[in-house]
């Protein structure tokens, strides 16, 4: 059993994430996490903070001399802004006078729209919205990429699956339809600004990040997920928490400023009759295969050998440059949310959250298939499943 975790808030002193359940022998290093963390700070219309501030990575446990040990894995994130936020965001109690000369301190009682802030503040009985804003904070993703990298580096020694992601819409901006990237891809993506394989729709999407800029405004989009090399018979179609495709929607579901997940072509699917929005079966020379993947490589909850093809949905980031409307919870009185800055788009880095989560969940399904010991023996299993296939 595969299962992770992250602690640590936006201005602590880092994250941490725990992955456990990981085999032995998987090969992973610093410098790979280190990259991985690199990928999700980029992305046009990032904020200042992207800029001034080092995702610094330590292993704490589970990998030595390269190799995980079988052991849960421990890694932390630090947070290189912590100098400036020790008092305001120190464990033990600080003395009154220290912390009314914290400006940063100040009570934020005035609750941003589309964040987690008036909710959590009436939940967990809090008239300052620090205290939510810092876990809500979309800085936990780095934690949840940097286990995200052993998920990618398990599934990709033991079974060779590679994932892929790339960005299709950005605000009014679609890519043209049909591209589908292939790990060879993936470079080309990388060195895109907004993580697009058209060009022509990048560009156009650059100038609508700056229009919205210029705006005082924000954007949102959509990221597409794909698998590579997953073979037929992860997730199960027997019970509503094994079935792969509900576990994929809740991982994406759970990134911050997702709405929506689309697993294939799951609303086009819905506005389309029977006979063309399923994926005929034929017969190879070596096996069978479908005609098409509008399935996004899922039926009944399990993976059919097709490329895994999964969709998220971002909204436009909530804190915008301009005053929406809110209350002052402590006046009970109208008033605006704090303006800040803020990331004016996220969509580019929600793609490598988003292809974490996906390596989570196939590691996960992976080590439940075909036993979560070592590489080697998921090796031995996977050969040993796939040769005994009834149908290839
Ligand atoms: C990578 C990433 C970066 C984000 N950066 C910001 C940001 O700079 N400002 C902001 O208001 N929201 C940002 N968000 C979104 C908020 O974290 C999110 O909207 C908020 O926590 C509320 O959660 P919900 O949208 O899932 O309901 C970001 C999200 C992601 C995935
Ligand atoms: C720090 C990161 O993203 C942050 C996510 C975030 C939010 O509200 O989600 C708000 C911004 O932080 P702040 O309000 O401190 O400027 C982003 O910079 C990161 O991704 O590493």
């Amino acid at each position: 059993m595969l299962r992770w975790l992250t602690a640590g808030e936006s201005h602590g002193p880092a994250l941490v994430a725990l992955l456990e359940g990981v085999p032995a022998g998987v090969e992973v290093t610093t410098a790979e996490i280190g990259r991985d963390l690199a990928r999700r700070r980029l992305g046009y219309g990032r904020g200042a903070r992207m800029k001034f501030e080092q995702d610094v990575v330590e292993v704490i446990g589970g990998i030595r001399h390269g190799l995980t040990l079988g052991s849960p894995v421990a890694i932390r994130v630090a947070n290189s802004e912590w100098p400036k936020w020790e008092t305001v965001m120190a464990a033990d109690p600080v003395p009154e006078d220290e912390l009314a000369a914290q400006a940063r301190n100040a009570p934020l009682t005035r609750p941003r729209p589309g964040h987690a802030d008036l909710a959590g503040m009436q939940k967990y009985g809090h008239t300052d919205a620090r205290p939510i804003l810092e876990r809500a904070s979309a800085r936990e993703t780095a934690a949840r990429v940097a286990v995200g990298v052993v998920a990618k580096n398990l599934i990709k020694q033991a079974l060779g699956i590679e994932v892929v992601s790339h960005v299709i819409e950005l605000g009014s901006v679609a890519a043209k339809s049909g591209l589908i990237p292939t790990p060879e891809d993936a470079e080309r993506i990388d060195a895109d600004p907004l993580r697009c394989l058209d060009p022509e729709a990048s560009a156009r999407m650059v100038a609508e990040v700056d229009a919205a800029k210029s705006d005082a405004d924000t954007l949102g989009g959509i990221v597409e997920v794909l698998a590579y090399g997953v073979p037929p018979g992860l997730g199960s179609h027997v019970q509503w928490d094994r079935k792969l495709d509900s576990r994929l929607a809740a991982a994406l579901m759970s990134i911050q400023s997702v709405k929506g997940v689309e697993i294939g072509d799951g609303f086009t699917q819905a506005r389309s009759r029977g006979s063309v929005a399923h994926d005929e079966i034929v017969p190879t020379a070596d096996g069978v295969k479908r005609v098409t993947d509008r399935a996004g490589g899922l039926e009944g909850g399990i993976t059919n050998g097709e490329p895994l093809r999964v969709r998220a949905a971002l909204k436009p980031i909530s804190s915008l440059n301009r005053a929406l409307q809110t209350i002052d919870v402590v006046t009970g009185e109208a008033t605006t949310a704090i303006n800040q800055r803020s990331d004016v788009v996220a969509v580019p880095a929600g793609a490598i959250v988003a292809e974490a989560m996906v390596a989570l969940v196939l590691a996960e399904a992976a080590v439940e298939k075909f036993g979560g010991d070592s590489v080697a023996e998921i090796k031995r299993n996977l050969a040993g499943y796939l040769d005994a296939l009834v149908i290839r």
